[in-house]
């Protein structure tokens, strides 16, 4: 067990009538959402139901107009143990600049965990090479990022999240527009996440190969909370949150 884990617990993500602005328009219109340890919630819902913005405003990526959210039990401008989370964006932001191998991007999701003044450890590249092996990329780990296609690069972020051993992962859309072996790809890794009992939650249109392993759906509409279902792991039961 680890010392986080013997911590009293907090919860991973708690939302407390969190609302959203965005020109002058409110897309997140009062939202409570606690998220627990070993959830894997799907975040589903219609196109600008406020999904991202959801995600981004448990990261503390957007700020709220009212209430208040908590990661680990600390408002996001004070949270300073990024390490526990583990965020994949919707897409790779590169492009400009100088272009970075596969593995250099996954390794950059070690950062928080390395101490500043040293070089990367054996445990820094073992896990690094574990993320790899686990989205079926360590072949290409030379490879330039951001000439994958759309779904490798997909896999790539997965990868970096991994890289980081986070005990929450937040991911936005991980699968739109990529292939159907991605998409099993990121089914089987999600699969082992949650079997070894760590938080998603993920954004998605359509669940696909991972609807197995969601414990829990949240669906939104026009930025509030529609739907909170809970099921069992069999999936037999369903009952309301
Ligand atoms: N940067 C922004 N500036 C202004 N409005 C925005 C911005 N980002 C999102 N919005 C608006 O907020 C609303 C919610 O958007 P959001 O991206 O959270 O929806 P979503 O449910 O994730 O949709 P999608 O499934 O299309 O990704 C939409 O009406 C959108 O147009």
């Amino acid at each position: 067990m680890s010392k986080a884990d013997a911590a009293p617990s907090a919860p991973p993500f708690a939302m407390t009538a969190g609302r959203v602005r965005r020109d002058g328009r409110e897309v997140l219109a009062g939202v409570d959402l606690r998220v627990d340890a070993g959830d894997v919630v799907a975040v589903l819902g219609p196109n600008g139901a406020g999904k991202s913005t959801l995600v981004k405003a448990l990261l503390g990526l957007i700020p709220l107009a009212g209430g208040r959210t908590e990661i680990y039990g600390t408002a996001p401008a004070r949270f300073r143990d990024w390490k526990r989370i583990g965020y994949v964006p919707q897409r790779l932001p590169m492009g400009g600049g100088v272009p970075a191998t596969v593995r250099e991007v996954v390794a950059s999701g070690r950062v928080a965990r390395r101490s500043r003044w040293r070089p990367a450890s054996a445990a820094d590249r073992a896990a690094v090479d574990a993320a790899l092996a686990a989205v079926g990329l360590a072949g290409r780990a030379r490879d330039t990022a951001h000439l994958l296609s759309g779904g490798q690069q997909q896999r790539v972020l997965i990868a970096r999240a991994l890289a980081g051993e986070p005990d929450a992962f937040v991911l936005d859309e991980p699968t739109a527009g990529v292939d159907a072996g991605s998409q099993e790809a990121l089914a089987g890794t999600l699969g082992t996440l949650a079997g070894a009992g760590r938080t998603v939650v993920l954004v998605a249109h359509e669940l696909g190969p991972m609807e197995p392993l969601v414990t829990r759906t949240v669906e939104l509409a026009h930025g509030r909370v529609v739907h909170d279902v809970r099921h069992d792991a069999e999936r037999t039961l369903r009952r309301p949150a």
